[in-house]
């Protein structure tokens, strides 16, 4: 499954707030289309985002008069990455794109923006993959009955996915069970999202809502838990969607293992703990509303935390494409991807 298609000349993508009931791709041709379908949450999930930000730059590159380019790319690359503050493959992703312009002979700058975007889609697939297959043989030692949270899968990822990948890797072992679905309101990325993905390829799963989780921990369903990541700090504090936080602190009173499932792309290892990591608060709307439609009372105010940060500490591993880091993580991640 993919959720973004490119050519050199428009970015596609599948609106994720209309799945599953409705398939309906996006055409961007400008870096504005991709900044506000990434706003929206139309393309959402920290590896897309950073993807779909990339090709978005490609895109005006193309678009602006190429003795333009240089001058003023550099702008709307910054305000790219204004979309969303908390997916530090945001950042990262923009950052290696705009790495293409330097490179570039004059006057073939969009090519090789596009060039450049494409390579990170291709290798964050790759490395999605081999996450997978780190993470399968190391979670599948507990037991094949997994939570999860969110929606880690291609539609977060452009292909295969993180902590998804990694149970699609025990799935194809035979070592997956059951996965439980944590809901994930208020945007349901779970219910809507990961439902969606596990249902196309047969992998059988149940819909929890987001607080039941405790009770099944208890209830002996649940072997281990495998989550994402926006953006993991030095010292292993992650922060990823809202509700990860209570899971891991639920995991940890029954002592249920924890683990987080993320690229290098996600490190942000200039950060000492998550106290630094910026939490996105969404519109109130988002959880008043059922997408438009009043679910509180008129008038009815709400906080929206879009993401909090699990300290490292509550964290039994993190899983990545160069093996499982073990606390201390400080030294762990260091040692698998250097100093930053
Ligand atoms: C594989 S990263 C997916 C990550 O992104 C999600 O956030 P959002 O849906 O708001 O983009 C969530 O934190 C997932 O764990």
């Amino acid at each position: 499954m993919r959720a973004i298609r490119y050519q050199p000349d428009r970015l596609e993508l599948l609106d994720q707030t209309r799945l599953p009931h409705e398939t309906v791709w996006l055409t961007c041709t400008t870096a504005e289309d991709v900044y506000r379908a990434i706003q929206a949450m139309q393309v959402r999930g920290a590896p897309a985002i950073g993807a779909a930000a990339a090709f978005g730059l490609a895109l005006e590159a193309r678009r602006l008069p190429a003795e333009e380019v240089r001058s003023r790319l550099p702008e709307v690359a910054a305000w790219m990455k204004t979309a969303r503050p908390t997916a530090v493959n945001l950042m990262q992703a923009v950052d290696e794109v705009m790495s293409a312009l330097d490179e570039a002979p004059r006057g073939a700058e969009a090519d090789a923006l596009y060039r450049r975007a494409v390579a990170i889609a291709e290798r964050d697939i790759a490395t999605n993959r081999r996450i997978g297959e780190v993470g399968a043989e190391w979670v599948a030692r507990h037991g094949g009955r997994i939570l999860t949270h969110c929606n880690t899968g291609s539609l977060a990822t452009v292909e295969y996915g993180t902590a998804l990948g990694v149970l699609r890797a025990m799935h194809a072992a035979g070592t997956l069970k059951h996965v439980y679905v944590d809901e994930t309101r208020p945007y349901l990325q779970g219910a809507r999202l990961t439902a969606y993905e596990l249902k196309e390829e047969g992998i059988p799963f149940d819909i929890l809502t987001d607080s039941t989780a405790g009770f099944a921990m208890k209830l002996g369903w649940i072997d281990a838990v495998v989550v994402g990541a926006d953006r993991i700090a030095k010292n292993g504090d992650t922060a990823n969607k809202i509700g990860t936080y209570s899971l891991a602190v639920l995991a940890s009173y029954h002592g249920i293992p924890f683990y987080v499932a993320a690229p290098r792309t996600t490190l942000d290892l200039s950060m000492s703990s998550g106290d630094e990591i910026p939490i996105e608060e969404r519109s109130a709307d988002e959880v008043t509303h059922w997408f438009g439609r009043p679910v509180a009372p008129e008038g009815a105010t709400a906080r929206h935390l879009a993401f909090d940060v699990t300290p490292g500490h509550l964290i039994t591993g993190i899983i990545t494409e160069a093996g499982v880091a073990l606390p201390p993580y400080e030294e762990s991640l260091t040692r698998l991807f250097g100093g930053g």
